[in-house]
C-alpha cells in the first residue's frame, strides 16, 4: 500500500541517507509487515503449541515468525507472546540473569517485561511499570498470563519511582516512548502525527525520562535504551547525551542477521562509540523499525542515603495509620493451605506459609517488601494467591497462570472448542470428572483458569469477568 508521507520527513531523510538509501527506506515502508511471536519457557511443556516453529527469529531465545490469535488456548494460557520481531532484541541484548533487580521502567503492553521474566526465571526481581492506567490494565493482563512470580507491576511517573528505588537496579530498560516512525509500514495511521517539531518533544521526553532512571540504576549497572523510530534525535543523539551527562560506557552489541549499527556522523560531536549501538530497519528484513543501545554505569559511586527517620517515630507513625499487609492467622493459613496442598508449586510459592500476607482480603506472596513501595501505586506485588471469604479462601485467576508452570494433576481439560469458547464467555459446563471442589481448567493442555465442581457435576466458572468474550 503506497503511504503518503510528510514532505518533512522526505526530505529530512534524503539528506541523512542520501537518494538511493532514501528511496530503497521510503519503498519499504510501503512494504507488507513482518509478525512473530515468542514462546514462554517460563510454562511446562512450552514448545507444545499449534504454531509453526520452523521460521526462527536469529538471535533470540524461543522465538518465531508467525501470527497468533489472541483467542488461541497458546496466547489465553500464556504460551505465546505476539510481538515485533525486531521489537524483541532489547531484552534479548539486556542479558539479564536469574537473580538480578530489573525495571522496565515503560513496560505497556509487555512486550519486553515478558522476555525479562522469563530470563529471571522467577529469581530476583522485575519491576515492570507503566505511567498510563489504562495501558497499564492492559500490561496486567499480559504479564497475569505469562505467569511469572516474580513481578511488581507498579503505574507511576518515573520520578515517584526514583524516589523509592534509588541506586536500586542491576538492569534498567527505557523503552522510550517516541515519534514512532518504526511503526509507519504496522501503523499507517501512525504517520499523521508525524512533524519534526514532535521528534524534539519526544526527545524532550526521553531526557526527562532517562535523567530519573539513571537514579535508579546502580554503579556498573545496564542501562537499555530502545526506541521504534528511526530519527538521529531520538536515537544516536540520545545515547551521546547520555554519554556527555552521566559518563556512560556505550558496550558493543551483538551484530544479528538484519542489524545496521548506529551512526556516529548523526550524533553532534560525531561520538565513535555510536557504532555500538544497533539499528533495524523496515529494508533489512528482520522486522519493523527498532533503535537499541547498551550503555554501562562505569561513572557513578553507591551515594549516602540520608539517615532514615527515628525507629521510634517510624513505629508511632505506623500504629496510627497503617493499614497495609498483615500476615496471615492461623486459621487463615490453614484455610489457604486446604486449597494449595491440591497443587504442584512453583519452588518460588514452596515456602509460602512464611511469606504470605493479606491486605482487603487479598492474600498475596510479595516480591517486595510492601513498606518500601508503600508511597506508590501498586497493581500487584508478586503472585496474588486468591481471596480470603468468610471462613473459606478463593484461589485467584494470577495463580492458576503461576501454576501452569508446573505438571498439574489436578485438572479439567476442556473437551472441545465449543467447551472452550463457552468457557471463556463465563459459562458452566457440564464435566464427569472425579475431582470435586476446585480445579485447574485447561484447554489444549494449556492450564487458563480456576473452576470449582460441585457434586452435581457442574464446573463453576472462575475465569475472571474482565477477560471474558
Ligand atoms: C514504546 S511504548 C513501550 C512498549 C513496551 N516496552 C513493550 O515492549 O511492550 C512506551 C510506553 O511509555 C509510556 N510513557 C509515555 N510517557 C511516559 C513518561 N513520561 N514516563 C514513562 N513512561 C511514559 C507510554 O504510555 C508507553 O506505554
Amino acid at each position: 500500500m503506497k503511504r503518503k508521507l510528510p514532505t518533512e520527513f522526505i526530505e529530512k531523510y534524503q539528506k541523512l541517507l542520501g537518494t538511493e538509501k532514501s528511496q530503497e527506506f521510503f519503498d519499504a515502508i510501503d512494504g507488507t509487515s513482518k509478525k512473530g511471536f515468542r514462546l514462554n519457557p517460563l510454562k511446562f511443556d512450552y514448545q507444545n503449541v499449534s504454531y509453526d516453529l520452523s521460521h526462527p527469529i536469529k538471535g533470540v531465545d524461543d522465538a518465531f515468525y508467525g501470527n497468533v490469535s489472541g483467542y488461541s488456548s497458546d496466547w489465553v494460557g500464556g504460551y505465546v507472546y505476539s510481538q515485533d520481531p525486531a521489537a524483541m532484541y532489547p531484552a534479548q541484548i539486556a542479558n539479564v540473569k536469574p537473580g538480578d533487580k530489573v525495571l522496565d521502567l515503560c513496560a505497556a503492553p509487555g512486550g519486553k517485561s515478558t522476555a525479562l521474566a522469563q530470563h529471571l526465571t522467577n529469581q530476583g526481581i522485575l519491576v515492570a511499570n507503566e505511567i498510563s492506567i489504562k495501558r497499564a490494565n492492559n500490561l496486567r493482563e499480559n504479564l497475569e498470563r505469562w505467569g511469572a512470580s516474580n513481578v511488581l507491576l507498579t503505574n507511576e511517573t518515573p520520578e515517584n519511582l526514583a524516589k523509592v528505588f534509588p541506586q536500586f537496579f542491576t538492569t534498567i530498560v527505557v523503552d522510550a516512548p517516541c515519534s514512532g516512525e518504526g511503526m509507519f509500514r504496522k501503523d499507517p495511521d501512525a504517520i499523521q502525527y508525524w512533524s519534526q517539531e514532535y521528534v524534539l518533544t519526544c526527545q524532550a521526553r526521553q531526557k526527562e525520562i532517562l535523567n530519573e532512571a539513571v537514579k535508579m540504576l546502580e554503579p556498573n549497572g545496564k542501562l537499555i535504551y530502545s526506541t521504534c523510530t528511526f530519527s538521529p534525535e531520538e536515537d544516536e543523539q540520545i545515547v551521546e547525551w547520555l554519554v556527555e551527562n552521566y559518563g556512560f560506557e556505550v558496550q558493543e552489541i551483538e551484530k544479528f542477521e538484519g542489524m545496521s549499527r548506529g551512526k556516529p556522523d548523526w550524533t553532534k560531536s560525531g561520538l565513535n562509540a555510536v557504532e555500538n549501538t544497533g539499528r533495524f530497519w523496515f529494508q533489512n528484513g528482520v522486522g519493523e523499525g527498532q533503535f537499541v543501545a547498551r550503555l554501562k554505569n562505569v561513572k557513578s559511586e553507591r551515594i549516602q542515603l540520608p539517615p532514615s527517620q527515628s525507629n521510634k517515630k517510624a513505629k508511632k507513625k505506623k500504629n496510627l495509620h497503617d493499614h497495609g499487609p498483615e500476615h496471615l492467622s492461623k486459621n487463615e493459613r490453614e484455610l489457604v493451605k486446604q486449597v494449595l496442598d491440591n497443587f504442584m508449586l512453583p519452588d518460588s510459592l514452596k515456602h509460602w506459609e512464611d511469606k504470605a500476607l493479606i491486605r482487603k482480603d487479598h492474600v498475596f506472596v510479595p516480591v517486595i517488601d510492601p513498606g518500601l513501595v508503600k508511597n506508590l501505586r501498586i497493581l500487584s506485588n508478586g503472585v496474588e494467591l486468591g481471596l480470603m471469604k468468610k471462613n473459606r479462601f478463593e484461589p485467584g485467576h494470577q495463580l492458576a497462570e503461576v501454576l501452569g508452570q508446573l505438571p498439574q494433576e489436578k485438572v479439567v481439560e476442556l473437551k472441545d472448542e465449543a467447551q472452550y469458547k463457552a468457557y471463556l464467555h463465563g459459562e458452566t459446563i457440564h464435566s464427569d470428572s472425579p475431582y470435586r471442589g476446585y480445579v485447574l481448567v485447561a484447554f489444549e493442555d494449556h492450564i487458563f483458569s480456576f473452576g470449582k465442581l460441585g457434586n452435581d457435576h457442574i464446573l463453576k466458572n472462575y475465569y475472571p469477568k474482565g477477560l471474558r468474550r
